[in-house]
């Protein structure tokens, strides 16, 4: 297995916590509670933007075009598309100005701030954020009519968001094999706290930390 498997591997139960949470099944099912999903998207803006800046600490880190390039055009989309999204879904929403960070949110800005010192640090946050994403909105199942939870799944799913995750899975590995120990381990930390934030973010959604 390579190194990206082996570190999903060893958080199995964690991951499928997140990927099968109520908040996803929800979400496929069309029936999320507006004030949930005005909950959860206040907060996920918070983490867009700092998700962002993780984005471009990449581009300024990667060793090599190919990569520094592809993670430049998802930064685009975020920037672009995702945030389109947000703008119609808080305004539908009611949401009025920032929210303040939850206990997950803040986990989640403070990783991010942390990863932004290498590229192997930097990867390993964008590839939890974006496989795991990519694990539960790839569900084989009739999609939710209403825009609101549709657009959301089709955020996270397609060739074109499959070929990017695939590219981070890709160079966290080629990282990782030419990485000394202690990187290494760092990684799986970081990869590891990420996991469990992701699974606290969705809880967070419903009133919980
Ligand atoms: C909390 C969270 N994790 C991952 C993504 C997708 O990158 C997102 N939008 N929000």
């Amino acid at each position: 297995m390579s190194f990206a498997d082996d570190m999903r591997a060893a958080t199995a139960s964690m991951w499928d916590a997140a990927v099968g949470h109520r908040f996803v099944d929800e979400l496929w099912a069309g029936t999320v509670d507006d004030a949930v999903m005005a909950r959860y998207l206040a907060q996920d803006a918070l983490f867009l933007d700092r998700f962002v800046a993780l984005l471009g600490a990449a581009v300024a880190t990667a060793d090599r075009t190919e990569p520094r390039l592809a993670i430049a055009r998802q930064l685009g989309l975020v920037a672009g598309d995702e945030d389109d999204y947000f703008g119609r879904a808080l305004a539908r929403l009611g949401a009025t100005g920032p929210a303040d960070p939850q206990p997950a949110t803040q986990g989640f800005l403070d990783l991010m701030d942390e990863a932004r010192g290498s590229y192997a640090d930097a990867l390993t946050v964008l590839l939890v954020a974006e496989w795991l994403y990519l694990d539960w909105a790839s569900r084989d199942a009739r999609k939710p009519d209403d825009w609101l939870h549709r657009e959301w799944i089709d955020l996270h799913r397609g060739p074109a968001f499959t070929t990017w995750v695939d590219l981070l899975r890709t160079e966290t590995d080629r990282i990782a094999r030419d990485a000394d120990p202690a990187t290494r381990e760092r990684m799986t930390e970081l990869f590891t706290r990420a996991v469990d934030l992701e699974r606290a973010f969705f809880d967070a959604s419903y009133g919980g930390s």
